[in-house]
């Protein structure tokens, strides 16, 4: 055990034995086997070298050889336990004090439990790996192989004897100290040992029969001694390969650091080396850098150099420039002085011409206005005797009726008379020439009345071409909800005469930036607001089917952009065509009384993309196409292959409306979901004839519906829908176009450029009366379009056919926006 501790005391880590443990060792024989490491390590320093520096290092505590094993910290701590707690040990001790065991003492040896003896398992901790065999093994364990051979004990155990013999005859008392002996130590006892002493062959078969145990014992040992051998190499083995593998472990470990090192050490290199790199470059760039500068100022100074060179030389052909530009200037002012001298001379000769002219227009303009008042005053006075004859008539009428009666009653008498006397025939010659005399004065009064109507037509028909040939009026239609979008701003500031419109046109942006909107004023023969009602708006147009009754051709059109109340206003079921309708049978029913009769024949045609339509035969009868023929001498037109209806009732007109609705082109467009895309024309034929005067008149009353006059552009038409447009536009134009060549008073007149203004030929110009409505719409989304519209209608309304009319120039006004 020793033995071990000076080997490797760091490596076992167990505290030096005190030497009650040394001799349990000892009793144990554990200290052979130390002799035996100590001797293999000896003979094979490889065994258990001492640790390397690296490896201590690793290891806790730093010390390699501990060894944490709880086991052989259990044999460290019994190993230090005080022996006196420990049966073996104490019994060991006993026989080292002693010397010879005395049989008592081996006996009560043979009683006592052995220690716990611990071996060494391959993994290097120590455990109990000694079999026990009862309290002979344990005593065994205790003696251990290292004690006394037992054939050197016999003459001890002899001698013993022999000792205790003369101990005993010595003091008498006396006897070895023995276990026993301590517990007994009574005077029996003494007396029985007496007795044993003299049986000394039995006592020597006794210890031979002892010494025969101790030495199966002894045997037992052994061979518990080679397991132990057999368990320590084992575990040297174990030990050996551990070692190999931390020697490994520490060599891989070294080898990791030399490669750790080398790592470094190339780093370190690569960083040098980069460091240099890095120095050479700077190194370059200064030199480029300086380089570049010099190449830079150098470019400067001749960029300089250039600069100045030409601009001296700009300099020099600017100044060159100037002279000359200076120099033309100059003639050229002189020139032009001498041009602007020459055009004041002009200009006063002319202003004085124009002065001339407008000084002699005035002095027509004055005639004319005194024509029209004095033509105003025969009117007023022809209205005025007008009234008188009708009451005249109304009076003779009475009259004559009185007569009627008076006659009858004197047809009474007469046939009274004449089947009685004399005096009955005096007052019957009497009463015929009063009767005479009456019808003579009723013959008179009628034709008074019928020359009186013949005087009433001419002076009618002076009056309408006083209010103008062609007249236009304009027609707000009101907005129908408030779905259908801001309302414009359209103002309607004459009330008394009705005539003035001022519509609010769209923001306008200037050139400032600065918004304004302008307000446009137009003006006609009469503006309907929206509040006015059809009846109204037939007031004014009624003179017109009057004239047409007398004779004349009367066209009414209403113009104007999808949806903006054309259909409402002509073909509504309280529209101007009824209304007209109902006013002719009037007048003809009051007509008859004048010894007029009159027959009514009513057509009713469309033009679609440039062709003429029958809207009165429906679609699947056949259609013929329809031609256009015109009676220049009658100034009449007529419609070949036209169904004409004989319109003998009111009914049938509104037969006639319904019929033509339903046959007429209604296409949808992107404007308005019901546009009519075609022109109607509602044709109706009067013919009078004067029984009394046998006079006859003919005249025609043409009421359009023209198409939604909006731009190409706005109605968003494709395909088809684009050619109708494109047709509309194109048609309304040509209209526009005869009325401004009616108005100037031009050779020809463009009316085929149309199918409209061929069919309407004799309706439009001559001595035809045209009314133009011009229909608008309230809503600020169609202001573009109404704009258009009404100037369109300014542009007929200037337009004179026939009479002088005095025109107004009206000027826009700015508003804020
Ligand atoms: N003065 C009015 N009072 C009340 N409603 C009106 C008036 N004018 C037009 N309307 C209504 O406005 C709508 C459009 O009118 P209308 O169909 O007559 O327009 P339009 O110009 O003839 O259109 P299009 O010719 O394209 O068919 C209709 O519903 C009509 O009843």
């Amino acid at each position: 055990m020793d033995s071990i501790e000076n080997t490797n005391p760091q490596r076992s880590g167990i505290k030096p034995p005190n030497r009650y443990l040394g001799a349990a060792i000892a009793a144990t024989g554990l200290h052979e086997i130390s002799d035996s490491q100590t001797n293999s390590r000896a003979q094979n320093p490889t065994m258990l070298p001492l640790p390397p520096q690296g490896v201590k290092r690793a290891l806790p505590n730093g010390n390699p050889a501990q060894l944490p094993d709880p086991k052989r910290k259990t044999l460290v701590e019994r190993a230090g336990e005080p022996l006196n707690n420990n049966p073996a040990v104490s019994a060991a001790s006993t026989i080292s004090r002693v010397g010879v065991p005395k049989a008592v003492s081996i006996t009560t040896l043979s009683n006592i439990k052995p220690p716990n003896i611990n071996g060494i398992t391959r993994n290097g901790s120590v455990t109990s790996t000694i079999p026990r065999n009862g309290s002979t093994h344990s005593f065994s364990q205790s003696v251990g192989p290292g004690s006394r051979p037992p054939v050197t004990r016999a003459p001890s155990s002899m001698g013993f004897n022999k000792s205790t013999r003369k101990t005993v005859s010595r003091t008498g008392t006396s006897r070895p100290a023995t276990a026993m002996g301590d517990r007994e130590g009574t005077g029996a006892q003494t007396q029985q040992q007496q007795q044993n002493a003299w049986d000394v062959d039995e006592r020597l078969h006794e210890l031979d029969s002892q010494f025969k145990q101790m030495k199966e014992v002894m045997n037992v040992s052994l061979t518990d001694r080679k397991a132990l051998e057999d368990a320590v190499d084992l575990a040297k083995t174990r030990v050996v390969d551990l070692e190999r593998e931390r020697q490994q472990l520490y060599e891989k470990n070294e080898q990791l650091q030399t490669e750790i090192d080398d790592v470094r050490r190339q780093f370190q290199a690569l960083t040098l080396s980069h460091e240099a790199q890095q120095r050479n470059h700077k190194y370059e760039l200064e030199d480029k850098s300086r380089e570049h500068r010099h190449e830079l100022e150098e470019i400067r100074r001749e960029f300089k150099d250039e600069t100045d060179r030409l601009q001296r030389t700009h300099r020099e052909e600017l100044e060159a420039l100037e002279r000359h530009w200076r120099a033309e200037l100059e003639d050229e002012r002189t020139q032009k002085a001498r041009e602007i001298q020459e055009l004041r001379l002009r200009l006063g000769t002319e202003q004085q011409d124009l002065n001339n002219t407008l000084l002699s227009k005035e002095r027509e303009v004055q005639n004319m206005r005194s024509q029209v008042e004095a033509l105003q005053g025969d009117l007023d006075r022809e209205q005025t005797i007008k009234g008188t004859l009708q009451q005249q008539i109304v009076e003779m009428s009475a009259t004559n009726m009185t007569l009627d009666g008076r006659n009858r009653a004197l047809q009474a008498q007469i046939d009274f008379l004449e089947s009685d006397s004399q005096q009955q025939s005096t007052s019957f010659a009497q009463m015929e020439a009063r009767l005479q005399d009456a019808l003579r004065a009723a013959e008179e009064a009628r034709q008074k009345l019928i020359k009186e109507e013949t005087e009433r037509r001419v002076l009618f028909n002076k009056y309408q071409e006083l209010k103008g040939n062609i007249r236009v009026m304009c027609r707000v239609r009101p907005v129908l909800d408030a779905t259908e979008g801001n309302e414009a701003q359209i103002l309607f500031p004459d009330l008394k005469t009705s005539t003035q419109i001022d519509v609010t046109g769209p923001e306008e942006r200037s050139s400032l930036g600065t918004i304004s909107r302008r307000v446009v004023p137009f003006e006609f023969d009469r503006v309907f607001s929206p509040n006015v009602h059809n009846e109204e708006v037939f007031g004014e147009i009624s003179q017109l089917v009057q004239s047409a009754l007398d004779g004349f051709n009367v066209c009414i059109f209403c113009y104007g952009q999808t949806g903006s109340g054309k259909t409402y206003t002509m073909s509504s079921t309280d529209g101007m065509i009824p209304r007209a309708t109902h006013m002719i049978y009037d007048t003809i029913t009051k007509l008859k009384e004048k010894s007029w009769t009159y027959t009514m024949e009513g057509s009713f045609v469309e033009v679609y993309n440039e062709d003429l339509n029958d809207l009165l035969t429906p679609a699947g009868e056949g259609k013929k196409k329809l031609e256009i023929r015109h009676d220049d001498a009658k100034k009449q037109t007529t419609v070949l292959n036209c169904k004409t209806v004989a319109l003998d009732s009111a009914d049938k007109v509104e037969m006639m409306l319904k019929q033509a609705q339903n046959n007429r082109s209604v296409a949808a467009t992107k404007a308005n979901e019901r546009s009519s895309r075609s022109h109607s024309v509602f044709i109706l034929k009067l013919v009078g004839e004067n029984s009394a005067t046998q006079e006859r008149c003919e005249g025609t009353l043409n009421l359009v519906d023209l198409a939604g006059s909006e731009r190409l552009k706005h109605s968003q038409a494709e395909g088809g829908r684009m050619k109708e447009t494109q047709n509309i536009n194109k048609s309304l134009a040509c209209l526009g176009d005869v009325i401004e060549a009616l108005g100037r008073g031009s050779a020809h007149i463009p009316y085929r450029n149309s199918k409209l203004t061929h069919l309407l030929q004799y309706s439009l110009g001559g001595n035809s009366k045209t009314l133009m409505f011009v229909m608008v719409s309230p809503l600020e989304a169609h202001l573009k379009e109404t704009l258009t519209s009404l100037r369109f209608a300014t542009k007929v309304h200037n337009t004179h056919i026939g009479t002088a009319k005095s025109t107004k120039k009206l000027k826009e006004r700015v508003s804020d926006a």
